[in-house]
């Protein structure tokens, strides 16, 4: 099937969605028919962005949603936790398609989500609607949904490590550590005390731990695929560097597999999944060979010694951690080809 769709990017002047401007503006299926800004509404884009000097749209859009749901089909919400609680509700009821790249619908559980977004939950009726987009595992659910919730960055990266040999059985779902590392831009374009130059530059720290935000979401995804309540240990860090995540993944096997039967497993569950790459043995991912694409590449080492398996998965946190996935779930939503408009090769070095 074959259709145009008129999209809309909400959190346009932010990092999600001037990446979602690079990839929906190639997109042969999609036009951009209004770009929002609630700080910058009636200025050029030009103006947030010199780097997009083409004309998209004359000029930034309020957040209005009558007059959004009058230029657009599908919205993109690039916003800060809390806003698409307000807002993506009023978007669903204008009629729009919904794609949520913020936290706001991804947790089931109302209670979850306020223990660890410190904040109230959007209306049950509507989280129940949004359908959680992470495309190779629950991509299934997609086709046809008007409200996608899309997954967190250190989510994907982290689960797509993690899911095919949990759905096997092949692990102690309750001694899983996942050491992940996360570039600057994962944090967003606003300025933060642990953000700045002087921060960053020469500097390396774990932030949050045990306390982020994405544990809940990662161990739901890994309870779901498992059928039974998983817990893990989970320390972020951040790296100075501007893009990519890499996910350094601990588990005990408990049924005896070769790392090439592991391998194996890994590469006929994600078959036909074009976006995720296995590596052959000895190899492992660097963020650099992912970077300004929609792969998440995963490799792997079965320490003998020690009995435990490694899995090394990388990202590059804007695009399949964020933008990249979000235009890979309105393609399946849409019934197109998932690759449609993102067949990126990461940029290299
Ligand atoms: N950065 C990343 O790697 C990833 C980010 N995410 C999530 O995506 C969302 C966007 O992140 P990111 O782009 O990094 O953040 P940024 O801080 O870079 O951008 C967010 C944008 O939201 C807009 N905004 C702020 N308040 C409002 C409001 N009340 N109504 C409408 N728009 C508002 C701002 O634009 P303006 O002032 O012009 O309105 C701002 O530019 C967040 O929820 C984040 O957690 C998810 C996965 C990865
Ligand atoms: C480096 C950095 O600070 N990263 C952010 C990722 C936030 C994010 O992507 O937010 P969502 O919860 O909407 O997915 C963090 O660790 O909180």
């Amino acid at each position: 099937m074959s259709q145009h769709i008129r999209a809309a990017i909400v959190g346009a002047t932010g990092y999600g969605g001037v990446e979602l401007i690079r990839m929906l503006l190639t997109h042969p299926n999609v036009q951009i028919t209004s770009v929002v800004s609630s700080s910058s509404a009636g200025t050029p884009l030009a103006e947030s962005f010199p780097h997009l000097q083409e004309i998209i749209v004359d000029r930034l859009d309020a957040v209005d949603v009558p007059l959004i749901a009058d230029k657009a089909d599908v919205v993109f919400l690039a916003t800060p936790h809390g806003v698409s609680t307000e807002i993506a509700p009023k978007m669903l009821d204008a009629g729009l398609k919904v794609i949520d790249v913020s936290g706001d619908f991804r947790l089931k559980s109302a209670e979850t989500h306020e223990r660890w977004y410190k904040r109230k939950q959007a209306d049950a009726a509507y989280v129940d609607k949004a359908v959680y987009g992470l495309a190779e595992v629950f991509g299934d659910d997609v086709p046809g949904a008007q409200f996608i919730s899309n997954p967190g960055c250190y989510p994907t990266v982290t689960s797509l490590g993690l899911v095919p040999i949990v759905k096997a059985g092949w692990i102690d779902t309750n001694s899983i550590i996942v050491d992940a590392k996360s570039g600057v831009s994962g944090a967003g374009r606003g300025l933060g005390m642990t953000t700045h130059y002087s921060e960053v530059n020469e500097n390396f720290f774990a932030y949050k731990v045990n306390k982020h935000q994405h544990t809940p979401e990662i161990e739901q995804t890994l309870s779901r695929v498992a059928g039974k309540d998983v817990v893990m240990t989970f320390t972020t860090h951040l790296v100075p560097m501007t893009r990519g995540i890499l996910s350094t993944i601990y588990v005990r096997p408990i049924v005896q597999r070769s790392e090439d039967e592991i391998r194996e497993l890994y590469r006929q569950y994600y078959e036909g999944r074009p976006f995720v790459r296995i590596r052959e043995q000895g190899k492992y991912p660097a963020t650099k060979e992912v970077w300004g694409s929609n792969y998440c590449d995963i490799g792997f080492s079965l320490d003998e010694r020690t009995g435990l398996l490694t899995i090394i998965s990388v990202i590059d946190n804007l695009v399949k951690g964020a933008a990249g996935q979000a235009v890979q779930n309105l393609n399946l939503m849409m019934g197109w080809d998932e690759t449609t408009g993102l067949k990126f090769t990461p940029a290299y070095p």
